[in-house]
């Protein structure tokens, strides 16, 4: 077995690994990545759908961050703006209508105004200081919309860690959102290819072995057959929070020897991981969503609390849409994990007949396909994307804070300003390899188990 004390292994190849790797590759550090799934990407999926891209994760670019925005560039990858259109539905079958204008106002008010407020959202709304100055319906909107889009039960969300979180996500003065128009998984493969064999799929990290400049990672194949370790003098660890947050002994846990730090320890448990139950419904014919086909269409009080189109391929592109996402998140998405795939079909088909005040039946014969992803069921995400708990304000800069110079935990989680985004899972990456990086220079000069063969000029060569 190859072993070499030289390199780096990266551990997970989502976006954060991919761009921890990459960076550490173009800075001539000899790299390998160990990736438990059979593919790359982790949290971003682009499956084939009846022709069309559809995401199971991330299908958003939230506004404009910059190094996002300059890898798709890189890549000569399109972006298209998503629109704005929200249309709102009652709980009870009625016309959609357009959403108030005041009462998305409003809530936008109350987003900003968790930054100055301790303790979690459902607490701040709560408040008689926050019931006298908003609404009870933009109150109401702004929970449901921490519970789905920020996959945050209410009651545990940090106020001020959702306002950044919030302002993370829009990442710019005008916050449009965008998607990628091959579906993100173009971006990962243009990732993935400079990194060749380095790139080790199907290769699940079980145990680390640490001591300071030296690593040893026990990895088995998925059916479990083959060990390997794997040596380096530092590890850059991207492994979802959800994953970290396993207890012991558990399947799929990693056992760190000795235990990770106790500030470490503790930043992970005490950070959270959301559900999002995320349902592609794609139609026969054409499908109308309601009046000036909205880009989301809300449902508060239902299972699935939003649900927006896909774009369509041609001719219908031009038409309605005949893809529909049916999205749930936080609580509404804890309570559905686990149902099974027809059921949570079923139930997305049967919100959205409501919604609508159409048949049930007739919505659901002229449904052609329905896919579900169940984020909290992955066994290498186990939830969708991380949130900051109340109390919990400083955990993902703390996980961010490299371990004895060997151990670096980079991810969405780790990125305090974008946590819960693709934008902040690349930044966390690029930061690893930063601290890599920064720590041969500083403390290994040329000559040190960084460089590689040939790279720097010996003296008197
Ligand atoms: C349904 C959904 C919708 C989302 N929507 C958006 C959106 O619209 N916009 C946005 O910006 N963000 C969105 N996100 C969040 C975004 O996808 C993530 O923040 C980002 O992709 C995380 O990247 P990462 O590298 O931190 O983690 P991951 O992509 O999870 O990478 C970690 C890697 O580690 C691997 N791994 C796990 N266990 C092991 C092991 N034992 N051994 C080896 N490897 C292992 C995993 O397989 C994975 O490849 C969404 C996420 C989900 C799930
Ligand atoms: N569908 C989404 O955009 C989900 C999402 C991921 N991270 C976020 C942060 C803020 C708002 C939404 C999100």
């Amino acid at each position: 077995m190859a072993r070499s004390r030289e390199n780096v292994l990266v551990i997970g190849a989502g976006m954060a690994g991919l761009a921890a790797a990459s960076r550490l590759l173009e800075a001539g550090v000899e790299v390998s990545i160990l990736e438990a799934r059979a593919r790359p990407g982790g949290r971003l999926a682009t499956l084939d759908a009846e022709g069309l891209s559809i995401e199971a994760g991330a299908e958003f670019v939230h506004g404009t961050p910059e190094p996002l925005w300059e890898l798709l560039a890189r890549a000569g990858i399109a972006t298209v703006d998503v629109g704005s259109g929200q249309v709102d539905v009652g709980t009870r079958a009625s016309e959609p209508s357009p959403a108030s204008e005041p009462s998305l106002a409003e809530m936008a008010e109350i987003l900003e105004a968790f930054a100055d407020a301790d303790g979690s959202v459902a607490d701040f709304l709560a408040l008689p200081s926050t019931q006298a100055r908003w609404s009870p319906e933009a109150r109401a909107r702004a929970a449901t919309y921490v519970e789905s889009f920020h996959a945050a039960p209410v009651a545990l969300a940090s106020a001020r860690g959702t306002a950044r979180a919030e302002q993370g996500a829009s990442a710019s003065s005008e916050s449009a959102t965008f998607r990628v128009q091959p579906g993100y998984g173009a971006l990962v493969r243009a990732l993935a290819a400079p990194l060749g064999d380095r790139l080790l799929l199907d290769t699940v990290v079980t145990a680390v072995r640490w001591e300071r400049g030296r690593v040893e990672v026990d990895a088995r194949t998925y059916p479990g057959a083959r060990m390997r370790t794997f040596e380096a003098r530092a590890a850059v660890i991207t492994l979802p929070i959800g994953v970290l947050q396993l207890p012991a002994g558990a399947e799929g846990a990693i056992r760190f020897t000795p235990p990770l730090p106790e500030a470490t320890q503790h930043a992970i448990a005490s950070l959270g991981m959301g559900p999002v139950v995320r349902v592609v419904l794609a139609f026969a014919a054409p499908f109308s969503t309601g009046p000036g086909e909205p880009t989301f269409l809300h449902t508060p009080g239902e299972a699935f609390s939003v649900f927006w189109a896909l774009p369509g391929k041609a001719p219908r592109a031009s038409g309605s849409p005949t893809m529909l996402v049916a999205w749930a998140g936080g609580s509404n998405a804890a309570a559905l994990s686990g149902r099974g795939a027809r059921a949570i079909a079923d139930e997305a088909q049967g919100v959205l007949a409501r919604a609508l005040g159409q048949d049930e039946a007739a919505l659901a014969a002229r449904c052609t396909g329905a896919w579900v992803f169940d984020w909290l069921l992955d066994p290498y995400a186990r939830g969708a994307y991380a949130f900051i708990t109340a109390g919990a304000e400083d955990a993902a800069d703390t996980l961010a804070t490299p371990v004895e110079d060997t151990l670096y935990i980079a991810g969405e989680a780790t990125c305090s300003e974008a946590i819960g985004t693709v934008h902040g899972a690349l930044r966390s990456g690029h930061r690893a390899a930063t601290q890599v990086l920064v720590l041969r220079t500083l403390d290994q000069g040329p000559d040190g188990p960084y460089a590689p063969e040939g790279r720097y000029p010996r003296e008197g060569a």
